[in-house]
């Protein structure tokens, strides 16, 4: 368990935040340019040092008030933006470097960082001949061979083209499968967080507007976010059954089961579903004679106007007839909306046009990211 309180100070920026964080997962801090994230993570680390705040990180306390503890007595790992090895050594020597920081008990062994982010194969490349994405997974082995108890990344992607940050977030996301170590993951890119975060802290100009887990924010209807042009609902669940006749799955979520593409691993292996509302549509009735292949039983619990698009209706629904399940969204236009009258509590049949899948557990040598964007519906 990770408890952060930092309040100060900063030039002319005031930073009065309060969180928690579980002690194992990734808690992804979200918000608009400069309300603060950076600090948030520096004051973590005790780059930063506020006199206002108080840290515990699973059961240590590496701040209370005034009683700071320095930099180098914390096992924290960080992570910048801007890879940052040492152009002078190869990557193994990099590497090392990281052991030779590590303090406190042995929590990952050289052999699992280097499965884990797939770095053999770099261990013989000058550090300058590296591509940016394999310079930030070697970055990341180092701050793990450092044995951190927390482990700091700061925007890790945000440098990165569009190819590499799909090439490494497989990494990321074996390495929240598989980590027992909390990770603090800056962000301000929503399809990041959509895919690596387990918990949210969501900031606002040096405070924390809300915290919580990751699904139950993103669909909050007191939040912004509801409000975000690519609306997406995020759903854990695990692989019941895999069709290779057809090139499908089956993935068990609270409340139902959803058919996307590809073989998705042996049962029980753990997927992570990205819905976008524009894909769920809503009906009275399962669908007679129809190519979609996800029609699920769900209920209403609520809808409103979208204040950017007036044409829309963004809608909240729970999946399973007893309106227990997952949480879904869905927009649709405001005129069927109306015409088809429905009502909070009412019984309905959500319709998946198509599913894209995040594949949180997926081994990162298998292909890049495949989507259910073209799956037919
Ligand atoms: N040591 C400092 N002295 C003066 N001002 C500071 C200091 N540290 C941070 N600030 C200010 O605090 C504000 C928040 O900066 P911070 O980098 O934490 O935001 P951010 O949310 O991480 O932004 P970005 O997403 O752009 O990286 C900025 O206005 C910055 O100039």
């Amino acid at each position: 368990m990770i408890s952060a309180r930092f309040a100060g100070r900063l030039g002319g920026f005031d930073l009065d935040v309060a969180f928690e964080a579980p002690g194992r997962g990734v808690t992804a801090l979200f918000g608009p340019s400069g309300c603060g994230k950076t600090s948030v993570l520096r004051c973590m680390a005790g780059l930063t040092r506020l006199p206002g705040g108080r840290l515990e990180v699973n059961g240590e306390l590496w701040q209370e008030g005034r009683r700071i503890l320095p930099t180098h007595r914390r096992a924290v790992g960080y992570v910048f933006q801007e890879a940052s090895l040492f152009a002078h050594m190869s990557v193994r020597e990099n590497l090392r470097y990281g052991m030779r920081r590590a303090r406190g008990s042995l929590r990952i062994s050289e052999e699992e960082v280097v499965a884990l982010l797939g770095i053999e194969a770099l261990f013989t490349r000058p550090t300058a001949a590296l591509s940016g994405g394999e310079r930030q997974r070697v970055a990341i082995g180092r701050a793990l061979l450092s044995q951190p108890a927390l482990l700091l990344m700061d925007e890790p992607l945000s440098a990165l083209d569009r190819i590499s940050r799909e090439e490494i977030l497989p990494y990321l996301e074996r390495l929240h499968a598989t980590l027992e170590m909390p990770i603090i993951f800056v962000s301000h890119d929503m399809s990041e967080v959509e895919r690596l975060a387990d918990r949210l802290v969501l900031m606002e100009a040096g405070r924390v507007r809300a915290e919580g887990p990751l699904a139950d924010l993103l669909a909050d209807p007191s939040l912004p976010l509801i409000h975000r042009p690519d609306l997406a609902a995020v759903l854990e669940g695990e692989v019941l059954s895999v069709d290779p006749h057809y090139g499908l799955s089956e993935i068990a979520v609270r409340g139902g089961v959803i058919t996307v593409p590809g073989a998705l691993g042996p049962r029980g292996t753990r997927r992570r579903l990205r819905i976008p509302a524009s894909d769920v549509s809503l009906g009275r009735r399962a669908p007679l004679d129809t190519t979609i292949l996800n029609a699920l039983p769900a209920t209403i619990l609520d809808a409103a106007p979208d204040p950017n698009e007036g044409h829309l209706t963004t809608v909240r629904l729970a999946l399973g007839p007893a309106g227990d399940g997952a949480l879904l969204l869905s927009r649709v236009s405001r005129k069927s909306w109306d015409r088809l009258g429905f009502a909070p509590g009412d019984p309905i049949v959500a319709r998946l046009k198509a599913t894209a899948l995040s594949g949180r557990g997926r081994p990162a040598e298998t292909a890049p990211e495949r989507t259910a964007e073209n799956v037919p519906d």
